[in-house]
């Protein structure tokens, strides 16, 4: 299990879109909520009974619409609340125009002083599922009220309506359901709920929360209000023997969206770093390469930084990895650790939040053991993760990240990404986005992102990639595929 025993709002999105770029639709998914929701329907109704089916305008609606469909034998009848031009989405505004050429009867209330129940035997609750935002507006709010004093048995479907899943609260004046059926998992709140509570398996695809898919994009936000800073500052602390590493993890922790890129180099390299971009802002240290002078300065200006990319360039002289090792047993905050700054990672005692980036061959030096196949891999990558406290990001035809507890998979990438650089790139972009999300997300993402943007570079060029291509397809692999 990668995602919790419970699913929030938005990982419910992540998992739904993730479906769906595994091949599973939405309508098909609620196609099978709406028919497990009539399996539990069928399961409290005498064959004589009068059924209500009260239905919302977005798809938690949409679900009961479907179940009323598999309820032909009953003495059923729907009210949409509110206007069927105003239904929020294709699948269920499907639904609705295929139940209004069936036989089944069907009202629209859109006014809550109209609202009325018929006495039925049986409610069906599916005004508000997991889309609810804020109090109960009306005409639910009368709806709901109406519900509760019925003299009925109330199935709800997905969660009460008026449970805050998000929150995992109950606004004032919601549901109150004798049972309910929620779908694929629970929702936070249900258990806090009296009445039983029934999970359906309604064919989410094995693999939509274990692969990292396009759903995952959903985890990025830039709300139109925000502000300079709510994307992190990142400091990239590299280079020595090597120029261009260094440049490149700064210039993608840039593309992926931080705010303010800081790149700490040896003073004698900094003019050539400078060179590879004018958008690089160049912190020099004493010398030609990381030694322990530079530690308390250094950990000065990274306590200033939301997030760390330790390693780019910086070689594996023995100084070095001494001053390393320094760095990372007095740092506090989150780094994402690469190349020859790997080494040290096992033998360090750290309060830092370390994302480490091996390639297989780094992770074995690290102590994982191989595998000939990935679904054996991920289980060593878990071990050693749990066993350093640290995420893993381990690079390969299928990228593997596990923070010991959850496991995830990433399928981007191509056997062109193979060249320099490319480990550059993805410790920049996975850095930025360890300044404002949590290290598995953070890695899963920079994973999808960085094998993502060598897509694009592939598709548009074919193979011959250079590092350099991926920067600008950053962006459009984090944005343009947004769902
Ligand atoms: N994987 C999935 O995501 C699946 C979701 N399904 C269903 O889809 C539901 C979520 O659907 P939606 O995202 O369309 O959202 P909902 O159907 O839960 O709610 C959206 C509607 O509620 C209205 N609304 C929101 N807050 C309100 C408030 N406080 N007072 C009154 N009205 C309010 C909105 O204007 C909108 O019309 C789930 O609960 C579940 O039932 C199923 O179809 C199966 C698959
Ligand atoms: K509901």
């Amino acid at each position: 299990m990668t995602f919790g025993s419970e699913l929030t709002g938005r990982e419910i999105a992540i998992v739904d879109a993730n479906a769906a770029a595994l091949g599973v639709t939405r309508k098909q998914l609620m196609e099978s909520a709406g028919n497990a929701a009539a399996g539990v329907i069928r399961d409290v109704a005498d064959a004589d009974d009068r059924i209500e089916i009260v239905a919302g305008r977005g798809n938690n609606g949409g679900d009961a619409l479907v179940a009323a469909r598999f309820l032909g034998a009953y003495d059923c009848r729907i009210t949409l609340l509110g206007d069927p031009d105003d239904i929020g989405t294709d699948i269920a505004r499907e639904n609705w125009d295929a139940l209004e050429r069936s036989t089944v009867e069907t009202r629209t209330i859109g006014d809550s002083t109209a609202f009325d129940l018929s006495d039925p035997d049986v409610v069906v609750d599916a005004m508000l599922g997991t889309g609810i935002s804020g109090a109960l507006r009306e005409p639910v709010a009368t709806a709901a009220d109406t519900i509760n004093a019925a003299d009925a048995t109330v199935v709800s479907l997905d969660v009460p309506s008026g449970l805050d899943a998000a929150a995992g609260t109950l606004a004032e004046g919601a549901v109150r359901p004798d049972r309910v059926v929620t779908f694929h998992k629970p929702k936070p709140g249900l258990s806090d709920l009296d009445a039983p509570i029934e999970v359906a398996d309604i064919g989410v695809p094995p693999g939509a929360e274990y692969f990292v898919e396009r759903g995952d994009l959903l985890r990025l936000d830039r709300p139109a209000d925000s502000h300079k800073g709510d994307f992190g500052e990142v400091l990239v602390i590299g280079g020595g023997p090597y120029t261009g590493a260094p440049a490149l993890a700064a210039q993608s922790a840039l593309r992926a969206g931080a705010d303010l890129v800081r790149v700490a180099v040896p003073a004698a390299i900094a003019d050539e770093v400078q060179g590879f971009s004018e958008n690089l802002i160049v912190r020099p240290f004493d010398g030609t390469q990381l030694t322990a002078p530079a530690v308390d300065p250094l950990l000065d200006l990274a306590a200033d930084h939301d997030s760390v990319v330790l390693g780019p360039g910086l070689g594996d002289a023995e100084a070095t990895r001494s001053a390393v090792e320094d760095l990372l047993a007095d740092f506090e905050g989150t780094a994402v650790v690469d190349a020859d700054a790997l080494r040290v990672v096992p033998d360090v005692e750290t309060d830092a939040s370390l994302i480490c980036t091996p390639h297989r061959g780094e992770f074995e030096r690290m102590g994982g053991r191989d595998a000939t196949d990935w679904e054996t891999r991920a289980e060593h990558v878990a071990d050693l993760a749990a066993e350093l406290g640290a995420t893993l990001l381990v690079k390969g035809p299928a990228d593997i990240i596990s923070d010991g507890e959850s496991t995830r998979v990433s399928r981007t990438g191509n056997p062109g990404m193979t060249v320099g650089g490319t480990g550059d790139v993805l410790a920049g972009v996975t850095g930025a986005l360890a300044a404002t999300l949590d290290p598995l997300p953070a890695a899963s993402l920079g994973a999808y992102v960085t094998g993502r943007a060598g897509d694009l570079v592939v598709e548009e060029n074919g193979y011959g990639l250079v590092a350099t291509d991926l920067l600008d397809r950053v962006p459009t692999a984090m944005w343009s595929e947004r769902p």
